[in-house]
């Protein structure tokens, strides 16, 4: 006689079959950001769901951040981190830095997923052209080397994904002069997301979604639809790092990305829950026709 453990296993890969057949062959970017990337233990399950994703015919890309390793460096050299409206301000000595650790971040994830026995190629926004950035002010504030992303070339993506490989990129681009300059992960994602028509976009991040009042664990959204979206930060309901992360999924959603979705990469696993689950995690921005899409799988 099987035992239940194994039919409940079962269970859970046939609930998983329409879902794969769904994704399959199709792009999903996974932005890989905040306190989930400090974790080494956290770091392993992320980078495991991904491998899992991938060969169960998924083609994901994984753009990083690594905003918290920066600013540990940045204070181990004796500077001092500032940050407007979100943006870090990028002096040419904080360039070096940001570059300089963004780098040993993504060689340290193609690593952790070349042991997990996925091919994976690591490169920044420089490499290919893919990233053409204008230098970008905040209000009318000098911020140094922050850009704002023009133009993305995908060729190199394209290319990596047709090999097989796994493309992991961190968000550092150049000018027309070929100046460097540091981008914030969430705008290199959606920017990325929307030139390559992902399927879905998934931001892990530190909280567990967006919610109405971050100190009420009540209000967390499930599912919020654009102008909802809108709404809220135009009351000032959405603050911090959650403000660019926001204003990038409701672009994304408009852009013509089918799912977009905030999730905790603080809870084991809770992306393969969102995707190979019907009960869904986080928080999902939806346009009508998804939310009625979503309404018909009920
Ligand atoms: N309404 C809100 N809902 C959720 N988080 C919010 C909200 N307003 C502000 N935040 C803050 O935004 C943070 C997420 O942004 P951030 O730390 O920049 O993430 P990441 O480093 O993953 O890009 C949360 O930890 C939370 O403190
Ligand atoms: C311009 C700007 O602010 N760039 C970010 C790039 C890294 C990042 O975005 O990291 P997280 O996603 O982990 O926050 C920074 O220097 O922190």
């Amino acid at each position: 006689m099987v035992s239940q453990k194994y039919l409940d296993k079962a269970e859970v890969l046939i609930e998983a079959l329409p879902y794969i057949q769904r994704f399959n062959r199709k792009i999903i970017v996974i932005k890989y950001g905040g306190s989930a990337m400090l974790d080494q233990e956290l770091k392993k399950k992320v980078i495991e769901d991904v491998v899992l994703l991938k060969l169960v015919g998924f083609k994901p890309i994984i753009v990083h951040g690594g905003g918290k390793e920066i600013s540990r460096w940045v204070g181990k050299v004796g500077m001092e981190p500032r940050f407007v409206n979100g943006l870090r301000v990028t002096d040419e000595d904080t360039m070096e830095l940001v570059e300089m650790v963004l780098a040993k971040v993504n060689k340290e994830l193609v690593s952790l997923v070349q042991s997990l026995g996925v091919k994976a190629v690591g490169i920044s926004g420089k490499d290919g052209g893919m990233l053409n950035v204008t230098k970008k002010t905040s209000g009318g504030e000098d911020i140094g080397y922050v850009g704002e992303i023009k133009e993305v070339n995908a060729k190199v993506i394209y290319d990596l994904l047709e090999r097989d490989f796994l493309p992991i990129v961190f968000p550092v681009g150049m000018d027309d002069e070929f100046r460097t300059y540091n981008i914030n992960a969430d705008d290199a994602a959606c920017a990325i997301a929307k030139e390559v028509n992902a399927e879905k976009l998934a931001f892990l991040t530190d909280i567990d979604g967006v919610y109405k009042d971050p100190s009420d664990p009540d209000t967390l959204i499930a599912e919020l639809y654009v102008n909802e979206a809108e709404k809220l930060i135009e009351d000032g309901y959405i603050g911090g790092g959650m403000l660019p992360k926001l204003n990038n999924c409701i672009d994304a959603i408009r852009q013509g990305v089918s799912r977009v979705h905030i999730l905790d990469g603080r809870i084991p696993h809770s992306m393969l829950l969102e995707i190979f689950t019907d009960k869904g995690a986080g928080t999902a921005i939806l346009c009508e026709r998804e939310a009625k899409y979503y309404n018909e799988e009920d």
